[in-house]
Order: structure tokens, then C-alpha cells, then sequence
């Protein structure tokens, strides 16, 4: 017997980060929207923990004990004093590195395919206190939908959705280190006061009424100006896009995949079919959100 489970990516709507705490970490205003880009993680059966990963940027992705579906095989397999003896196949076309939460995408699905494939029923709130445990977007890319993450990220309230919108994302030649972004942020906004995080109420009704003008309107990300400093050239694909018609471009999460909100589908393959011209990204995709969390295929 084998389970599948598909996962999807994410963009973050909003990020408004605060100053770094004495953990290390940085309080945040997190909303995530899932977007219809999925990671599929399939667990087997085997003698001994084992992870293979194919698509594309596969070859940058651990296949030892450090990858986030290996660690949360690991800590399922303890909870219930069992070994993790599993065999995971990770298919990704989420972007590796990109800031679209692609390895926490895979966490949760390794979570829920091993519960399903050990039997062993596990509450939904235990999974989810694993998922917190493995990184501060894993519980989102369990659930899914829409959600604010206060904390790190990882205490999620859901939020309404009130229509679909559409999506593009170029895709940028290799990755940007979480870590090395937020370190960023510090540097640039050392010696300033920063606010305490908040989510923006105008976008939360964008949201919840499914007004994509509005939407574009209230998109932000603190960490933008972060990732363009380690990666420049992000600033032009942000300008193609929106030369292209994109009603908003934004970078998502700590990129360095760029993301644009079209009006309809027809523009979004249109800003696809512009940034793929313009050269400034080695892919576009087009996605539809919001999408479901982690389901068993
Ligand atoms: C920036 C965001 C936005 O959703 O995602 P990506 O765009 O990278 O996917 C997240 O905050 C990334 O979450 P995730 O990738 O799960 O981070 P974790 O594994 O928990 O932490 C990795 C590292 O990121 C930094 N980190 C993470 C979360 C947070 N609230 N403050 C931080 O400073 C810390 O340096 C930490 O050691
Ligand atoms: N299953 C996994 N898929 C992708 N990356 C993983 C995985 N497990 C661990 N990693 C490591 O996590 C890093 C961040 O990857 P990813 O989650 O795709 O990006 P981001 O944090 O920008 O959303 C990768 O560079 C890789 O070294």
C-alpha cells in the first residue's frame, strides 16, 4: 500500500515583520493564501527511513535526515514509539528556495501520508503542534485556504475567502536563504523604531469579498526590500510584470520568486507569456488561489 498526499505553495498577501526577538525569530503579521502550485510526497513502505525527490530543482533538495519530510516522519514515528521506516517520494513543482514554502509543503504532507499509511489516527491538533515543530509555515501548508500567523507564523487563525484570484509566478534562477533575508531586514532596519506587526484590515476584507482590485491594492512585504537587496535584479521582473498588465507584483515571501495579481485568468497567461519573453525569470507559472491544505489523494 502507498499514500499520496498533494500540498500546495504559498504566496503571503501580507508580511509585516517586526523587530528580531531574543529567539532569534521575528513576530509576525503573516497572511498566507495558498496558491494552486503543488508538491506531491508519496510514503511506502521500506526497511529503513528513505527520501527521493524528483521535478524540477530537484537536485537541490536533501534527501538525508535534514529534509523537512524526513524530520516529519521522524517526529510521528516518535510520538507513537514506532521507527520511521518509510519510504517518501517527494514529486515538487513548487519552486526549492523560492519563498513559496516548498519544504514545509513537503513536512505536511509527509505528516499526513504517514499517519494515513501507519494508521495510527492521529488528532488534528497533535499534527498540527508537530508541524510547528518542524518550521514556522508548516502549519499553514497543512490547513491550507487563507490565515493569519501571528508569532512566528505558526498560530493560525483561518480566513475567509470570498472569490478565486489569479495568479503568476516567475520563477528566478536559483534560491535565497530565509535566514540570509531576514538577517537582511535587520541590517536595514537597524537603528530604526519598528512597529509592532499588524494585519491590515482592508486586505482582510479584500479577502473575505473576493476584490481583487482591492486586494492589489493592500498587497505588502516587509521583506521585499530585503531580498532586493541580496538579489537586485529582482526589480526588474517586479517592472515587466506590471508592463505586462499584472494589477499588483510583489515578491513572495523571502523569494526570490516574484508574484503578480492578474484580474482574470486571460491576464494572468498574459503576464506568464511577458515575463517569460522578457527574459528577467527562467519560469512562469499561472495559479489559481485559493487551494485546499494537505488532502490525501
Ligand atoms: C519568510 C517566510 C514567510 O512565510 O517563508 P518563506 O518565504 O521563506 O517560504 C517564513 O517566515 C519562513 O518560515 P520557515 O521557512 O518555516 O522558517 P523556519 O524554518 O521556522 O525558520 C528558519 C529561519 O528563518 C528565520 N525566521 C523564520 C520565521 C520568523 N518568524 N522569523 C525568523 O527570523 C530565522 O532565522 C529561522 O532560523
Ligand atoms: N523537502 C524539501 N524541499 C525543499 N527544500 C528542502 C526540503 N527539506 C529541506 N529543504 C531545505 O530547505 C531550504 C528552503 O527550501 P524551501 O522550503 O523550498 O524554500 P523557502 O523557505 O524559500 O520557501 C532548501 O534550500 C533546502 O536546503
Amino acid at each position: 500500500m502507498t499514500v499520496t498526499v498533494r500540498v500546495p505553495a504559498k504566496v503571503n498577501v501580507q508580511l509585516a515583520v517586526g523587530g528580531v526577538r531574543g529567539d532569534g525569530f521575528h513576530p509576525l503579521a503573516n497572511v498566507f493564501l495558498a496558491v494552486g502550485l503543488y508538491d506531491e510526497v508519496t510514503a511506502a513502505p521500506a526497511r529503513e527511513l528513505r527520501v527521493t525527490c524528483s521535478g524540477p530543482g530537484s537536485q537541490y533538495v536533501p534527501l538525508d535526515r535534514t529534509n523537512l519530510a524526513a524530520r516529519a516522519a521522524i517526529a510521528l514515528a516518535e510520538l507513537h514509539g514506532l521507527a520511521p521506516d518509510v519510504h517518501l517520494h517527494i514529486d515538487k513543482d513548487i519552486p526549492v528556495a523560492g519563498g513559496m514554502a516548498g519544504g514545509s509543503a513537503d513536512a505536511a504532507g509527509a505528516l499526513l501520508a504517514c499517519d494515513v499509511l501507519w494508521g495510527t489516527r492521529t488528532p488534528r491538533e497533535q499534527l498540527l503542534a508537530i508541524c510547528a515543530g518542524l518550521g514556522s509555515d508548516v502549519p499553514f501548508s497543512y490547513v491550507g485556504g487563507a490565515a493569519l500567523g501571528v508569532g512566528r507564523g505558526e498560530q493560525l487563525t483561518p480566513l475567509e475567502v470570498g472569490g478565486e484570484f489569479h495568479w503568476v509566478f516567475a520563477v528566478a534562477d536559483g534560491g535565497l536563504s530565509t535566514p540570509a533575508v531576514y538577517g537582511e531586514f535587520d541590517r536595514l532596519t537597524a537603528g530604526t523604531e519598528v512597529p509592532e506587526p499588524a494585519a491590515s484590515a482592508a486586505l482582510l476584507t479584500a479577502l473575505r469579498t473576493g476584490d481583487t482590485a482591492a486586494l492589489a491594492a493592500g498587497l505588502s512585504n516587509d521583506l521585499q526590500a530585503a531580498a532586493l537587496s541580496l538579489r537586485p535584479s529582482l526589480a526588474e521582473t517586479l517592472a515587466q510584470g506590471t508592463r505586462a498588465g499584472a494589477l499588483a507584483a510583489l515578491v513572495s515571501g523571502s523569494g526570490p520568486t516574484t508574484a503578480f495579481l492578474a484580474k482574470d485568468a486571460e491576464g494572468a497567461h498574459r503576464v506568464a507569456q511577458a515575463l517569460l519573453a522578457s527574459g528577467t525569470c527562467v519560469a512562469a507559472r499561472v495559479a489559481v488561489a485559493p487551494a485546499p491544505g494537505a488532502v490525501v489523494l
